[in-house]
């Protein structure tokens, strides 16, 4: 008998793909061909190929939604409109019971040609406000998720439903010694996990590499500086261990930390947060985005469960300062974490997205 079959897209950044790699295995057990489109050089695509390898990955053409001017915005149309083509006719073929949509802007055409097809779409957002592709997917999707609740005032109140985040299971199974064995730590002294989200974070990697030495007589310090930002100087420094982007090992570099540092990104806050790990949060600028984590950072603030120092603070503070504070607060941080409960089961969540099918 033919299995039912779902779409899964979503990408540009693994923001935008965590919740998806959290669904797949449920969709898996649960009897569904599972297949994903996303882009020819996302970063889902790696992602997907490696990390999943019973689910079909497809790729298509998609532009990028510039909120800034580029000659590339006059040619992205072109490809959005050739992968909107390229959807629809995998949608034809496929046939699948419902597409979920994690946004970012592979996931336009796939939605274009979900209306065309009349196949049922429902998407996700995990930041405060809806990010542009999600924007322009709402009139089309019979159904939206949200993470925060204060979303459901940016989206159509009537078809949306605020389920909390979806954390990826494995995130749960690490374990410290696996995790300092891996980063070569000896863990005598508090750890730090420093994480600039999917693609890493200049100004993070300065603000820690600037004062090293000094944090290093205290603190012990994974660093997860993003594709192409290993510091080849500071390579085999005791205590230090630079990883471009971690896959597997992460769940385990998380419960080897005692603290975060982090971007604002709302995946990697409530990996955090699910984890029990106290953190201070640098969102990045709303001269540099549309000023998302400046909200998911001082929402987590207001409820007393991160430290936040906004970027322009940044300059003027001392690191060690900052490393030294969260280990001061950290029973207040953590009895606050404790309180808030805030994930849906990945299984909970597919059982929500397959109520919406035809
Ligand atoms: C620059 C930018 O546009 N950032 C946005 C992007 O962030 P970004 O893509 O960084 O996404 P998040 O911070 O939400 O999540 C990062 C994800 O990458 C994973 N990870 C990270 C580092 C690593 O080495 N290994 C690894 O697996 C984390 O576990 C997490 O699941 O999407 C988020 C969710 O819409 C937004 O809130 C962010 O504002």
């Amino acid at each position: 008998m033919k299995r039912p079959v779902i779409v899964l897209t979503g990408g540009g950044t693994a923001g935008h793909v965590s919740v998806n790699e959290a669904l797949i295995p449920v969709f898996i057990e649960k009897g569904y061909e599972v297949h994903y489109i996303g882009s020819h050089n996302g970063i889902e695509k790696e992602l997907i190929r490696n990390g999943h390898k019973e689910v079909k990955y497809h790729s298509i053409q998609s532009g990028k939604l510039r909120r800034y001017f580029s000659l590339k915005n006059f040619s992205d149309p072109l490809r959005v409109g050739a992968g909107v083509l390229q959807a629809f006719a995998l949608l034809k073929k496929l046939k699948p019971e419902i597409i979920f949509s994690k946004g970012g802007f592979v996931s336009v055409p796939v939605i274009l040609a979900a209306k065309l097809a009349k196949i049922p779409v429902v998407i996700h957002e995990s930041d405060v406000t809806p990010g542009l592709a999600n924007k322009l997917a709402l009139p089309f999707a019979k159904h939206i998720f949200t993470v925060f609740e204060q979303t459901l005032q940016h989206v159509p109140s009537d078809r949306a439903t605020c389920t909390g985040a979806v954390i990826r299971p494995e995130i749960f199974e690490g374990e410290r010694f696996e995790g300092l064995r891996i980063a070569r730590l000896k863990g005598e002294k508090p750890v730090f996990i420093v994480t600039g989200g999917s693609q890493g974070s200049a100004i993070l990697n300065a603000t820690v590499r600037k004062e090293l030495d000094r944090l290093l007589e205290r603190f012990e310090i994974i660093h997860l500086c993003g594709k192409g930002n290993i510091d080849e100087s500071l390579e085999h420094i005791p205590g230090y261990t630079q990883f471009e982007y971690v896959t597997e090992g992460l769940p385990h570099l998380l419960a080897a930390a005692d603290f975060a540092i982090s971007r604002a990104g709302s995946n990697a806050i409530f990996e955090l947060l699910s984890v029990l790990k106290p953190m201070l949060l640098i969102p990045l600028s709303a001269s540099q985005s549309r000023g998302d984590q400046l909200l998911n950072a001082s929402l987590f603030e207001s409820l007393g469960i991160a430290e936040v120092v906004e970027e322009e603070e940044l300059k003027k503070l001392s690191a060690v300062e900052l490393f030294a504070s969260l280990v001061d607060h950290k029973e207040e941080l953590l009895k606050s974490m404790k309180k808030v409960a805030t994930t849906k089961s990945p299984e909970d969540m597919a059982n929500m997205i397959l109520s919406y099918k035809n």
